[in-house]
C-alpha cells in the first residue's frame, strides 16, 4: 500500500514526503542528520567568535566591544544550542537553530560596525555574505523555513548596508550585486540538500519495503517448500532434516530419539471404493490427528509419503516411544472412520506402526533407525495390522 506512495513521492518533481510518512520522516532524519547539524552549529558558534580577530584587524576602535560582544553571545547561545540538541525533538526547530542564530548575530555585527570609524568598514562589510553561506548550508530537513531564515538574514544584512551607506546610494547597489547572486547560491544549496534529504528518505524506504517483501515472500516460499500440501504436515524433505538435527543433538546430549513409521492399513481398498478425493480427506483427518498428538519441541510428526507417515519422539525412552505409539493406534481407531472394505473384517481406518530407537544396539545411524521402524512396520502389518510394533 506504501509502495505505490512512495513511487509517486519519488516521481513528483519536488518528491513530497506523504503526510502518512511525515513522523518516519522526522525519525530518519533524526537518525541521519543530528549530528551534522550539531558539529555545524558548533561549527558556526566557533567561527562567529573567532571573527573577533579579524575585528582586531580590520575595525581596531571597536574590537574590546567586538570581543565583550561576540563572548557574550558565546556564552548566552551556546548553552541552549547544546541544551535544544540533548533535549528537543523537534528536528523543524534544531534545522532552523542555526540560520535563527546567524540572523542574531548578522544583527549584532552590523550594529558593532556602526560604531566603528575605521576606513574599513566599508570593505569589510563584504565579509557578511558569509551570514547566509552559512546559514543555508546547515541545512538539511525543510526548505520553507530555510527561505524565510534566509530572507530574515538578508533583511539584517540589508538594514546594515544601507545604515552603514547612510541611506541609498552606490555602495548599496554595488553591495547588493554581490550579495545577490550569493543569495541565489546559497539558497540553491539549501534546495538541493533539503530535496536530497526527501528523496534520500524516500528511497530507503522503498528499499525497506522491497526487503521486506523479499523476505516475506521468502518465508512463504520456504513454508512451501516445507509443507504437505495435502495435509499441511512437514513433507519428507522437511521431516529429514529436522531428523537430521535430531539426531545429531541426540548424539551430542547423549539421549535418546524414537522413529516411529506409520502406514494406514488396506488404504488402497479405500481409495478404490470411496474414490480419490475420499482417500485425500482420510489422509487428512489422521494428518490432523497426528498433528494433534505433538508436543512442540519434542514430537514431530511429518509425511512420508503416500499413505506412510512417520513420528520423531526426542528425547524418548523405551516407555514413552511405546506409550505414543500405542495412544496413536487406539486414536486412529476411535476416529472411525468407516471403511467398509478391508479384507481382514474391521470396519474402520486402521494404521499400524513400527518404532524403533536410536538407543537400541545396532543403531549406528538415522538409516539404521528407519530401516529398523521400516521392519518393525512390516511385522505389525503381518501381525494383522491396527497395531504397533516397538522391538
Ligand atoms: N487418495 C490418495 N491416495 C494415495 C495417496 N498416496 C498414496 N495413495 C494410495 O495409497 C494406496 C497404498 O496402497 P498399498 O501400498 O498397496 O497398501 P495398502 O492397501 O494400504 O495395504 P497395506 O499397507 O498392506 O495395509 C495406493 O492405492 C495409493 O494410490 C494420496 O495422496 N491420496
Amino acid at each position: 500500500m506504501e509502495h505505490p506512495l512512495i513511487e509517486a513521492a519519488l516521481a513528483a518533481r519536488h518528491a513530497p514526503i506523504p503526510p502518512t510518512l511525515r513522523s518516519r520522516f522526522h525519525a530518519f532524519h533524526r537518525a541521519h542528520n543530528l549530528r551534522f547539524l550539531l558539529v555545524i552549529n558548533l561549527l558556526g558558534q566557533a567561527a562567529y567568535f573567532s571573527y573577533a580577530l579579524a575585528d582586531l584587524l580590520a575595525v581596531p576602535d571597536i574590537a574590546a566591544l567586538s570581543l565583550a560582544t561576540r563572548t557574550a553571545f558565546l556564552l548566552l547561545t551556546l548553552p541552549v544550542v547544546l541544551l535544544l540538541f540533548r533535549r528537543a525533538r523537534s528536528m523543524r526547530l534544531l534545522d532552523m537553530l542555526l540560520p535563527a542564530l546567524i540572523t542574531l548575530a548578522a544583527l549584532i555585527w552590523f550594529e558593532l560596525l556602526t560604531h566603528s570609524r575605521s576606513p574599513n568598514v566599508a570593505t569589510y562589510q563584504y565579509a557578511s555574505v558569509i551570514f547566509i553561506v552559512l546559514a543555508n548550508l546547515g541545512v538539511r530537513v525543510h526548505y520553507a523555513p530555510a527561505l524565510f531564515w534566509s530572507l530574515a538574514i538578508s533583511a539584517a544584512t540589508g538594514q546594515g548596508v544601507v545604515r552603514l551607506a547612510g541611506g541609498f546610494n552606490e555602495a548599496t547597489l554595488v553591495f547588493s550585486l554581490v550579495y545577490l547572486p550569493v543569495l541565489f547560491f546559497s539558497l540553491f544549496i539549501s534546495w538541493t540538500a533539503t530535496h536530497h534529504g526527501r528523496r534520500s528518505f524516500l528511497l530507503a524506504q522503498l528499499d525497506e519495503l522491497t526487503l521486506q517483501e523479499l523476505l516475506h515472500a521468502n518465508g512463504r516460499l520456504r513454508t512451501l517448500a516445507d509443507t504437505d500440501a495435502l495435509t499441511g504436515l512437514p513433507n519428507r524433505r522437511q521431516f529429514d532434516a529436522e531428523a537430521e538435527r535430531a539426531w545429531y543433538h541426540a548424539r551430542q546430549r547423549g539421549h535418546s530419539l524414537a522413529l516411529l513409521m506409520i502406514d494406514i492399513d488396506h488404504f488402497k481398498p479405500y481409495n478404490d471404493h470411496y474414490g480419490h478425493p475420499a482417500g485425500d480427506a482420510c489422509l487428512r483427518r489422521v494428518a490432523g490427528l497426528l498433528a494433534s498428538h505433538m508436543r512442540e519441541g519434542e514430537y514431530l510428526a511429518g509425511r512420508w509419503g503416500g499413505e506412510e507417515f512417520a513420528v520423531l519422539l526426542t528425547p524418548a525412552g523405551p516407555e514413552l516411544a511405546a506409550t505414543v505409539a500405542q495412544r496413536l493406534v487406539d486414536a486412529v481407531a476411535q476416529l472411525a472412520i468407516p471403511h467398509g472394505h478391508r479384507p481382514d473384517g474391521s470396519d474402520v481406518v486402521t494404521f499400524s506402526i513400527g518404532g524403533a530407537l536410536s538407543s537400541e544396539p545396532g543403531v549406528a545411524s538415522l538409516a539404521m533407525l528407519v530401516e529398523r521402524s521400516d521392519a518393525r512396520l512390516y511385522q505389525a502389518k503381518r501381525s494383522g495390522r491396527g497395531r504397533a510394533v516397538m522391538g
